[in-house]
Formats: structure tokens, C-alpha cells, sequence
């Protein structure tokens, strides 16, 4: 593909994780955070999907989410980067109902739907691939796919044939089992899965993880042109640059706040974001 954007990574570098060690964000002074989230206010109005100081957690007392701030605009493919531990898998996880919102809110075309549960959330068109456990090993490619879509059995058909126009191999594989399956096309199924059911919002915990690098530009190829037919993505990933590379806006997530948000190039050219979240390595290129 002649794409810029789709130019393999040769180095199969994963930089956020390069960047482990890296100290957390600059912190801004109190009035730079409240322009800085003004800002960020300003441009959620109207968005499809939206959080505001989300703050959640597993344990008492124990906050992960800090005061998280988000937005997702129709359309859009937003990237969630960080390094480990900073509450990314969380923020997809309490977007989708699976983690009570201690305080804050989450809204959904502008309706409420904090700590909605999951089951409303897929009838009202979110659609979620966890990272793990994404498929039913013993079902086949086409019974996983008829999971996705035990809601409205009648679309099964108009659906997969939706699903096989993207990823072929589940067309040509459908009768196997899921779990003889290498891990990228497992992950092909778990993300078919979750389209079955024609959502309008689809959140990806790291679809890269765990993949050889030719692999991982597969999946970031599908993820571009699931986007382009008209499905608006939240997508968690490892693999920071490469994430900044396809999707329209980045944030850079901090022990459970925003520490920046931008368009993915400007993330991917500003110096601190560099710095501290991509690691040296992000510098030669
Ligand atoms: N089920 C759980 N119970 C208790 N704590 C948890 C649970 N899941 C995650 N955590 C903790 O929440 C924090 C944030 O985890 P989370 O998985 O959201 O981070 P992340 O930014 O996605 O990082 P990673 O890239 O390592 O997945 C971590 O300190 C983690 O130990």
C-alpha cells in the first residue's frame, strides 16, 4: 500500500514501554490545567461519545481514574497511549459499564449512560474487544460470529457478509475452530465479533498486542478501514507510535488523567510527549 501511514515499522519497537522509566508529565500550574481543560470542554460539545472527571477504581479507597477527561467526535479514530499502568484499559473498561464511576460522567449522544451496563451499552450500538478472552475457543469462526449478533439473529447474514468483506479469512475459515487460530486472527475475530452487531462505537483494548510487527500493520490497516465505514474508534494501545501514526487524535494518558491531547502527528512530534511517553528511539525519525 503506497499509504505513509501504513509503512511497516521496521524496528518492531514498542516505544511506550521503551519509555517505562520515563517520570510522569511536567505538571502545569493550576491555571494552565483549568485553560488547558476549558479548551478540551469546548471541543466535546456535540461529541458521540464523552467522559468528564471520571474518576474509578477496583479496590476502596484505590482511585485509578483521577479525573480522566475524553472525547470522541463522530468519525473519529482516537488513540489511547501511556505507559503501563496508567489507567488506559481502565478508561475502556468503565466506558463500557464493566467499572462502577466512583464520580464524573459519561455521556452517549448526550445521554447519560455512566455505569450503564454492558448488555445497554451493545444494544445502543458500543461495541467492545477486550485484549484477553476475546473468543469462544471451542465455537467456530461462524458460531463466535453468530455471539455477535444473538441480539438480532436475523442480520447474521447482511453482518457477516460485512465482516468477511474485511477480513476474508474468516469467510474462508468459517467452519473451524476459533481456538486453533493464531493469536492476529483471533484477534480478527474478536473485532468481527464485536461488528456483527453494527455498532456505531467500537472501543480496542491494544488489538496489537502480542502480534509479530507484519501482523500488528495488519491490524492497524483493518482498524483504518473499519473507521472509514463509518464506525467511530477508541483504541488503547502498546504500540504508541504506531497508534499516533493512524488515528486522527492521541491522548496521552498519566496515572489516570490526561496529560496531553492532540492530533496524532502533533503528539507524535512534540518534544515532551517524545521525551517522556516514546523514548529516545522516536527521536531518529
Ligand atoms: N482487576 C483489577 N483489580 C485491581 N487492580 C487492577 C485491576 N486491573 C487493573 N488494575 C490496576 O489498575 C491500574 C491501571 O491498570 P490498566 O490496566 O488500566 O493500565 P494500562 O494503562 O492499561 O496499562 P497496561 O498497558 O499495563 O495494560 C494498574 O495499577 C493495575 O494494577
Amino acid at each position: 500500500m503506497s499509504d505513509p501511514l501504513f509503512e511497516v515499522d521496521e524496528s518492531g519497537e514498542d516505544l511506550t514501554r521503551a519509555a517505562q522509566a520515563a517520570s510522569p508529565a511536567t505538571e502545569l500550574s493550576p491555571a494552565e490545567k483549568a485553560a488547558t481543560r476549558e479548551e478540551h470542554v469546548r471541543l466535546a460539545e456535540g461529541a458521540l461519545v464523552r467522559a468528564d472527571d471520571l474518576v474509578a477504581g477496583y479496590v476502596p479507597g484505590v482511585n485509578i481514574l483521577r479525573g480522566c477527561d475524553f472525547y470522541l467526535q463522530e468519525g473519529e479514530l482516537v488513540g489511547i497511549i501511556g505507559p503501563n499502568g496508567a489507567g488506559k484499559s481502565t478508561l475502556l473498561k468503565t466506558l463500557f459499564g464493566l467499572i462502577p464511576v466512583r464520580s464524573g460522567a459519561v455521556t452517549l449522544r448526550g445521554e447519560d449512560i455512566t455505569s450503564a451496563p454492558a448488555h445497554r451499552l451493545v444494544s445502543l450500538g458500543v461495541g467492545y474487544v477486550p485484549q484477553n478472552n476475546n473468543v469462544f475457543p471451542s465455537l467456530t469462526i461462524e458460531e463466535n460470529m453468530q455471539m455477535g449478533v444473538y441480539l438480532r439473529p436475523k442480520t447474521f447474514k447482511e453482518r457477516f457478509d460485512y465482516v468477511i468483506d474485511l477480513f476474508p479469512l474468516l469467510g474462508e475459515r468459517r467452519k473451524g475452530k476459533a481456538g486453533a487460530l493464531s493469536g492476529g486472527e483471533r484477534q480478527m475475530v474478536a473485532m468481527g465479533r464485536a461488528l456483527m452487531m453494527d455498532p456505531s462505537v467500537l472501543l480496542l483494548d491494544e488489538p496489537s498486542a502480542g502480534l509479530s510487527p507484519a501482523y500488528q500493520d495488519e491490524v492497524f490497516i483493518r482498524c483504518r478501514r473499519i473507521n472509514a465505514t463509518g464506525v467511530s474508534i477508541i483504541m488503547v494501545e502498546q504500540n504508541a507510535r504506531r497508534c499516533l501514526q493512524i488515528c486522527d487524535r492521541g491522548y496521552v494518558l498519566d496515572q489516570g488523567r490526561n496529560a496531553y491531547t492532540d492530533t496524532g502527528s502533533a503528539l507524535m512530534h512534540d518534544p515532551k510527549v517524545i521525551e517522556l511517553y516514546l523514548g529516545t528511539l522516536a527521536k531518529a525519525h
